[in-house]
């Protein structure tokens, strides 16, 4: 076994307006979790996914993706957390098998191209403890005060140098014994994304690049989005077919 991924799955997507969890949105005809382990599941190199669903629905996930990606599909599913974090954790403890390479991707990045996930897994086979993919910071980026939600009565406070900044995505990549002393040596809640637990631990990280297919669905235009893409993938298709 090359590689496996775990995949954080039960959000609660409030920031896309609540209601259904995020991942069982759906985009096109099938939920979001199920075209992000269709893009996983493209790539060679990974052998098995472990979902982290939503408390309450691991049964249904269970049929989805029965259902979604056949029977036999190399993917576990297990009971989420009350965070990202938890909910990564539980995967990785339900992970079996000898897997020297453990990635972790977000159900919210249902697009992520099969060269990102690929690229990922090389790098830690080329002797890389953790890697991340990422994009340059497009955007002029400031530090503020008085943080609010809402933005209101935020003053800028310095303009950050972008050059040396980077959008980070996933799926993040580790070997197995890093991720699991990092997720044991993490209070919880400590850090948005796995590998910021790494590096707590003075663990290097490497970045390689990421995609902007990769992109998050977090927000309601991210929906507009994601339907954007599937329609040019679709078109892509048929001329394929032609
Ligand atoms: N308790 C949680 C929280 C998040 N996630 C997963 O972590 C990924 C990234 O989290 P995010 O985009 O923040 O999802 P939500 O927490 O659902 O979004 P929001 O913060 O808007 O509620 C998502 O695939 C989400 O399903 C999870 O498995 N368990
Ligand atoms: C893990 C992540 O996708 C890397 O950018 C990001 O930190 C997740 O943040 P969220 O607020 O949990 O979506």
């Amino acid at each position: 076994m090359r590689a496996a991924v775990l995949v954080p799955a039960a959000g609660l997507g409030l920031r896309l307006g609540g209601g259904l969890p995020k991942a069982l949105r759906e985009l096109g005809d099938v939920p979001m979790l199920v075209h992000a382990l269709r893009s996983l599941l493209a790539a060679p190199c990974i052998d098995a996914a472990v979902v982290a669903a939503p408390p309450d629905g691991v049964d249904d996930v269970r049929g989805l993706l029965a259902r979604e990606l056949g029977a036999d599909a190399p993917v576990t599913v297990v009971a989420g957390g009350a965070t990202r974090q938890e909910s990564v954790r539980r995967a990785l403890d339900a992970l079996t098998g000898d897997c020297p390479v453990v990635l972790v991707h977000d159900a919210a990045r249902p697009f992520v191209p099969v060269e990102v996930v690929e690229a990922v897994v090389a790098t830690i086979e080329a002797g890389a403890l953790a890697v991340v993919p990422a994009l340059p910071v497009v955007d002029t980026v400031k530090e503020v005060t008085d943080v609010a939600p809402d933005g209101a009565a935020e003053c800028v406070v310095r303009t950050v140098d972008r050059a040396s900044l980077r959008a980070v995505q996933t799926p993040q990549g580790f070997r197995r014994d890093v991720l699991a002393a990092a997720h044991e040596a993490s209070p919880e809640g400590d850090t948005t994304d796995d590998a910021g637990m790494v590096e707590r631990m003075g663990v290097t990280v490497s970045v390689v690049p990421g995609s902007e297919e990769a992109f998050k669905v977090t927000r309601p235009f991210d929906l507009l989005l994601a339907e954007a893409l599937l329609n040019r993938r679709r078109e892509q298709r048929a001329d394929r077919a032609e």
